[in-house]
This record gives C-alpha cells, sequence and structure tokens, in this order.
C-alpha cells in the first residue's frame, strides 16, 4: 500500500464530569487526510484544504504526531500528507485531536501495522500537545478506538474501552466563537474543594455503570460538571440556556464539548436527539450570533479507511 485516504472523526471530550479522561467519537462531522510515501525521507505537509492552518511540519499538529511515529518506526520512505479540514479549529469537538490521530492511524496502515491502538495514541498525544499546551489524550483515545473511551493514565498510557449503547446520539451546537483550549485550560482553578472532587468522581464511576449497564437515566444524572463548567460556561453565549431547552426536551443532559465553544447533548433515540436539536437551534436563533448543530450516533468504529492503493 503506498496510499491511504482516511476519514477522522470528531470527538467530544470530557463528557462533563471526566476532565481530560472520558471522551466519545462522532460519526457524521470529520476532516479527511490523505496520506502517501514518498522516496523522499521526512514528513512533508502539502496541502491543506477548509481552513488557514500551518503548512510547517513542526507547526502542524498533524507534522508533529506524523514526526513521533516516523522517528520511532525508521521508515526507509518519506510520507506527504494532505489534510481536508471539515471540523473547524478551536471549535471544541476535537479538530487538533484528528489531524494528529488520523495521522498517525494512516502511517501505521502504510507501515503494515506495526503499533497498536495505546502506541498510536501515544505519537498522537505529541501533536496534541503543540495545539493545547500539555499532552492529554481524551479526543485522541475515542478517535482511534471510536466508541467511549476512559484514559486510565498517561504515563505509561493506558486507555479503557467502555460499551457505547446503540440507541445513544449527540446533539452538537457550535456557537461561530473561537475558544482556544490553551486558554481555556489556563482559567482553570489549580485546587478543587474536598466536596466538589467527591461529587465529580460519583458522577464519573456512575457514568461508566451506566453505559455498562445500558442505565439511560443514571447516564443522564451522571452528566454533571460541578468542577469546570462553572469556569468555563462564562466563554460560552447562553449556555445555561441552551442546557435548559435541552433538557425540557428529553436530552439526557448536555456539557461542554472539550474546552467548547461547542455544547454536547446525550439523547435516547433519534427521534428525541432531532427535537433537542431543533430546541438548541430556536435558543440560538434569537441571539444572533452565527451557529450550526448538528446530531450524530455515537462512532463505535474510529477512524474509517476510505480508499487505498
Ligand atoms: N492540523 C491542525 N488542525 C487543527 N488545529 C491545528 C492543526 N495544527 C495546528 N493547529 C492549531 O491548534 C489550535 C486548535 O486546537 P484546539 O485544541 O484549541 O482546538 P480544538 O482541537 O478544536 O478543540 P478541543 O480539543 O477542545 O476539541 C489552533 O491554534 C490551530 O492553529
Ligand atoms: N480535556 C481537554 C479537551 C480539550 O482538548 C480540555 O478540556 O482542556
Amino acid at each position: 500500500m503506498n496510499q491511504i485516504k482516511i476519514f477522522s472523526p470528531a470527538t467530544v471530550a470530557n463528557v462533563s464530569c471526566g476532565f481530560d479522561v472520558l471522551g466519545f467519537c462522532l460519526d457524521t462531522v470529520g476532516d479527511e487526510m490523505i496520506i502517501r510515501k514518498t522516496v523522499e525521507k521526512g514528513i512533508k505537509i502539502t496541502k491543506i484544504d477548509g481552513f488557514d492552518l500551518p503548512l510547517e511540519t513542526k507547526k502542524n499538529v498533524a507534522g508533529v504526531a506524523a514526526l513521533a511515529i516516523y522517528e520511532d518506526a525508521k521508515p526507509d520512505c518519506g510520507f506527504e500528507i494532505e489534510i481536508y479540514k471539515k471540523i473547524k479549529p478551536g471549535s471544541g469537538i476535537g479538530s487538533s485531536s484528528a489531524s494528529a490521530s488520523g495521522v498517525v492511524f494512516a502511517i501505521n496502515e502504510l507501515l503494515g501495522k506495526p503499533y497498536n491502538k495505546t502506541q498510536l495514541s501515544d505519537f498522537a498525544m505529541k501533536g496534541e500537545a503543540v495545539a493545547s499546551g500539555s499532552e492529554h489524550a481524551d479526543n485522541i483515545a475515542p478517535g482511534i478506538f471510536g466508541g467511549f473511551t476512559l484514559v486510565k493514565s498517561n504515563q505509561p498510557l493506558k486507555i479503557l474501552e467502555l460499551p457505547t449503547p446503540s440507541n445513544l446520539y449527540a446533539t452538537l451546537i457550535h456557537p461561530q466563537i473561537e475558544v482556544k483550549t490553551a486558554e481555556a485550560r489556563n482559567i482553570l482553578p489549580k485546587n478543587i474543594p474536598m466536596q466538589d472532587a467527591i461529587t465529580q468522581w460519583s458522577n464519573v464511576g456512575s457514568l461508566v455503570h451506566a453505559l455498562h449497564t445500558n442505565d439511560y437515566p443514571l447516564l443522564g444524572e451522571a452528566l454533571q460538571d460541578v468542577i469546570v463548567e462553572p469556569h468555563r460556561s462564562k466563554l460560552i453565549p447562553h449556555y445555561n440556556e441552551v442546557k435548559k431547552a435541552a433538557i425540557s426536551n428529553g436530552a439526557l443532559g448536555s456539557g461542554i464539548s472539550g474546552s467548547g465553544p461547542s455544547i454536547f447533548s446525550l439523547s435516547e433515540g433519534i427521534e428525541t436527539a432531532k427535537k433537542v436539536e431543533q430546541a438548541i437551534q430556536e435558543v440560538y436563533t434569537k441571539t444572533g450570533i452565527e451557529f450550526y448543530t448538528f446530531t450524530s450516533k455515537i462512532n463505535a468504529e474510529g477512524i474509517k479507511i476510505l480508499s487505498s492503493e
């Protein structure tokens, strides 16, 4: 195989209570990438379509992630990368992570799959760090593994695959403002009250249990964030109204997607998710702020191969 085209999906990190550890994979939105072997050694980004991002290898998360796997594998060839970007950078649905995960997945395929998914996530994290200023795998893991994932530890990297309830749908709204992950991390407190920690870890445990037992009401109860949301929700206009509209129209719960500004809601069944999407659109239409919404099933597969030659 000399060339591969892949779909690298958008992802939702944190999932309310699981800051830096929980994430899930979306299906309807994602980037496409073409990666091909070259005789000339090294990593080159030859095209970025859609958004104005650096072509320079060491300034682009895709380039840095590609270098991480390339320097470890030491293959007898180089790689060039084309990125067809559909996920807006700074949207909170894992734009940078889709590039980092996609490229390492593709290079691994071109090399004959010498690495496992955890090793690929480790390489991708090196790229993600360029965007956010810290290494975290909560967007990368759901992209590479698919479904819901929990990052048990970063060093050594250990990722747990959680079950994906088949009738669970995510509705996303992306207000057209940019929140940089690095900035959204800087506003967080360094210490948290014990009572908040207790509430949060009770919710993380409950959410994992709910996924294992298909307990939708418990999943809804667990979608609470008493630590990060109070600080970051201030960066998102009409955040509380969106949440209220989603929940009063049947959503199990809502929260900030990654570091925002996107807001996610989870619903049981596509009909409810579509009703939630409409209610959220009504809230935002009145504000005059540009936005887009979409509803997606949870993508249990993760990154997909579109073609290869
Ligand atoms: N290939 C790339 N794709 C997207 N962003 C990139 C890429 N390479 C570098 N960047 C930089 O990364 C930053 C966007 O990443 P950031 O983590 O802030 O957003 P995000 O990935 O959409 O959010 P989140 O991780 O919260 O879902 C921008 O400053 C952008 O210039
Ligand atoms: N866990 C990360 C996800 C965004 O990259 C954060 O919330 O800062």
